[in-house]
C-alpha cells in the first residue's frame, strides 16, 4: 500500500464555482519526491491541504501513512500531523522567539529532552546555514533566512512526509538552490516530499516525479519528469486532451514504482506504510531525529552533489535569466502561466472566429504586462555552467538572502502554526522556558485556517544537463561571490 493514496478524490469548496479537485487518483510511495505543477488555480494547494487534513474531501478516499482521513476526528488531527512536516505560505515563525527558540520549540512541544535539543538545534542551524543567527528574531532575518528556519523546523523531528507549497516562491535563485539542496538531503533520509511549485527550472533540474494538475484533474504523472509547459499550452488544448491524458495517467499510476534516486537513499529504518505506526518512545524518536539531523548535515556538506542539485546549481550559476528569472517576479505580474497565455482572452478570440494560432497570440499579448515574458524569453541564456560556481551549492544555502519568503510550519505534532494555532502556541509557550529547554508537552491545539493560494510564476525552457560538480568547502566564507554570480 502506498504511503499516500488518493482514490477518486473530489473537492468542491462551499462557494466554489467548479470542483477544485475532480476525481483525482494519486499514489505516492515512501521515499518519493514528487513535484506538483500546474497553472494557478489548478488545485495544487487544495491537494496538499487535503493531505494535511486542513480541508476535507467532498468525495473519495484519502489514506496517509495508514490513516484513513475520512475517519479522522478533529481531535485526532494534531496527532495525525505528528508524521507530517509542512511548509505552507501563511504559516508563520514565532515572532517573539529567536531562531534557536523557533527550531527548539518544535522539539520542546513533543517533550524532547533538554540535552537532545541542545545537541540537535545547532546542528540543524548549521545545515541550513544559520550559524551565527541563533539569537536573531524572525523580523531581523531576510526572507531566505526565515525560510531556512522554517525548513529546519519542518525536518528536525524527521517527519515521514514533508508537504511543501511553493517553498521557493519569491526567493532568489541562489536561495532557492540552497533550499532545494536541503530538501533533497531530507528526502534522502527517507522523508517523502510532495512539493507544489511553479518553478520550472527546479523541476527540470531535479528530475523527480512530476504530477501535473489542470483544472482539478491530473493530466500528467511522470517519473523523472520535466515541466515543459510548451507541450501543454494553450490551456484550451490541455482541456481538450484532459480526458485522454487522465486515462493514461491512471495506467501510469497503477504501474508506478518507487522512484529511482540518482543518489541512493540514506538508510534509516522506515515504519510500515499500511498500518498507523505505534507511537515511538521518546528514546527512539530522539535517536531517529539525531541520526537524520546528522545525515542531512553530511549530505548538504558533502563534496559530491546530487545530480539534480548539480544541474540546478549549474543553471543558477551560469547566470541564466529568461523565464527562470521570472519565477521570482512579483505576484501581480505572474498571474498567468504557460507562456503567459490568458485563457479568457484565448477563448474570447476563438469565439470571435480567430484561428487557434491567432487566439494564442492574442492571449499571449494580453498576458504580458509590458512584454516581459517575451523579453525574458529572449534573454534566456544557455551558457555553459561556470565550473567553479557549480560547486558552491552547499555554501549557497548559507550565503543567499531572499527578498521575501512564504512562512512555514513544522512537523510539530500537537500544534498548528496557522494564525490561530500560533496564537495558542504562543500563549502556551509563554509559560515555558525561553531558552529552548525541554518542558512538559502543551495540550493539543486544534487545526485552523486555510492554506493560502501560492503565487504562480511563468515557466522556463528545459534545462541543459550538467555533470555533477565538486562543491566548495561548505564554509560560510567564499559564498558572496557565489551569490553575486547567481544574481542577475
Ligand atoms: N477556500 C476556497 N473557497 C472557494 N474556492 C477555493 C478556495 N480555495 C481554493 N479555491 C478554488 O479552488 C481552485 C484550486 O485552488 P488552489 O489554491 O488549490 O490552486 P493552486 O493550483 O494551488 O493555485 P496557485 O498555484 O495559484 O496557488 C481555484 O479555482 C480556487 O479559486
Amino acid at each position: 500500500m502506498s504511503l499516500i493514496s488518493l482514490d477518486h478524490v473530489s473537492k468542491i469548496y462551499p462557494r466554489g464555482t467548479r470542483p477544485a479537485l475532480d476525481d483525482v487518483n494519486l499514489h505516492i510511495d515512501r521515499g518519493e519526491f514528487v513535484f506538483l505543477v500546474g497553472a494557478s488555480g489548478s488545485g495544487k494547494t487544495t491537494l496538499l491541504s487535503l493531505m494535511l487534513r486542513e480541508e476535507e474531501a467532498t468525495d473519495g478516499e484519502i489514506h496517509v501513512a495508514g490513516h484513513d482521513l475520512r475517519r479522522l476526528s478533529n481531535r485526532q488531527v494534531p496527532q495525525y500531523r505528528r508524521s507530517l512536516g509542512f511548509i505552507f505560505q501563511d504559516y508563520k515563525l514565532l515572532d517573539n522567539k529567536t531562531v534557536w527558540q523557533n527550531v527548539a520549540f518544535a522539539l520542546e512541544v513533543i517533550g524532547t529532552r533538554r540535552s537532545t535539543i541542545k545537541s540537535l538545534v545547532p546542528k540543524v542551524l548549521e545545515t541550513v546555514g544559520l550559524t551565527g543567527k541563533e539569537n536573531s528574531y524572525p523580523q531581523e532575518l531576510s526572507g531566505g533566512e526565515q525560510q531556512r528556519v522554517t525548513i529546519a523546523r519542518a525536518y528536525v523531528n524527521h517527519p515521514d512526509i514533508l508537504l511543501a507549497d511553493e517553498p521557493t516562491g519569491n526567493l532568489d535563485p541562489t536561495t532557492s538552490l540552497g533550499i532545494m539542496e536541503v530538501l533533497e538531503a531530507i528526502n534522502r533520509t527517507g522523508t517523502t516530499i510532495v512539493m507544489a511549485t511553479h518553478n520550472e527550472e527546479i523541476v527540470n533540474s531535479m528530475r523527480k516525479r512530476v504530477v501535473e494538475l489542470h483544472a482539478g484533474k491530473i493530466v500528467r504523472d511522470e517519473r523523472n519528469g520535466s515541466y515543459d509547459s510548451a507541450l501543454y499550452f494553450p490551456d484550451a488544448q490541455v482541456e481538450a486532451k484532459s480526458q485522454q491524458a487522465i486515462g493514461r495517467t491512471l495506467a501510469m499510476v497503477d504501474a508506478h514504482a518507487p522512484a529511482a534516486e540518482t543518489t541512493g537513499p540514506i538508510a534509516i529504518a522506515a515504519p510500515s506504510d499500511d498500518v498507523p505506526e505505534r507511537a515511538e518512545t521518546r528514546d527512539e524518536r530522539e535517536r531517529r531525529a539525531a541520526m537524520v539531523v546528522e545525515q542531512v548535515s553530511q549530505a548538504v556538506n558533502a563534496d559530491t552533489a546530487d545530480e539534480g542539485i548539480a544541474r540546478l546549481a549549474s543553471s543558477v550559476h551560469s547566470g541564466r535569466t529568461g523565464r527562470y528569472g521570472e519565477a521570482f517576479a512579483p505576484v501581480e505580474t505572474t498571474l498567468t502561466w504557460g507562456r503567459g497565455l490568458r485563457l479568457d482572452e484565448y477563448e474570447a478570440s476563438l469565439a470571435a472566429g480567430k484561428s487557434e494560432q491567432e487566439a494564442a497570440a492574442a492571449a499571449e499579448q494580453a498576458a504580458e504586462p509590458s512584454g516581459g515574458t517575451a523579453a525574458a524569453d529572449a534573454a534566456g541564456s544557455q551558457d555553459a555552467p561556470d565550473a567553479a560556481s557549480v560547486g558552491a551549492t552547499g555554501a549557497a544555502a548559507r550565503a543567499a538572502d531572499g527578498e521575501s519568503a512564504p512562512a512555514v510550519d513544522t512537523s510539530v505534532p500537537d500544534i498548528d502554526l496557522s494564525p490561530a494555532g500560533v496564537s495558542a502556541a504562543l500563549s502556551a509557550s509563554e509559560s515555558g522556558p525561553a531558552d529552548g529547554a525541554a518542558h512538559d508537552m502543551p495540550a493539543p491545539y486544534e487545526a485552523a485556517g486555510p492554506a493560502a493560494a501560492m503565487p504562480p510564476a511563468p515557466p522556463a525552457p528545459p534545462m541543459p544537463p550538467a555533470p555533477p560538480a565538486p562543491r566548495a568547502d561548505g564554509t560560510h566564507e567564499g559564498t558572496d561571490d557565489t551569490k553575486g554570480d547567481a544574481r542577475r
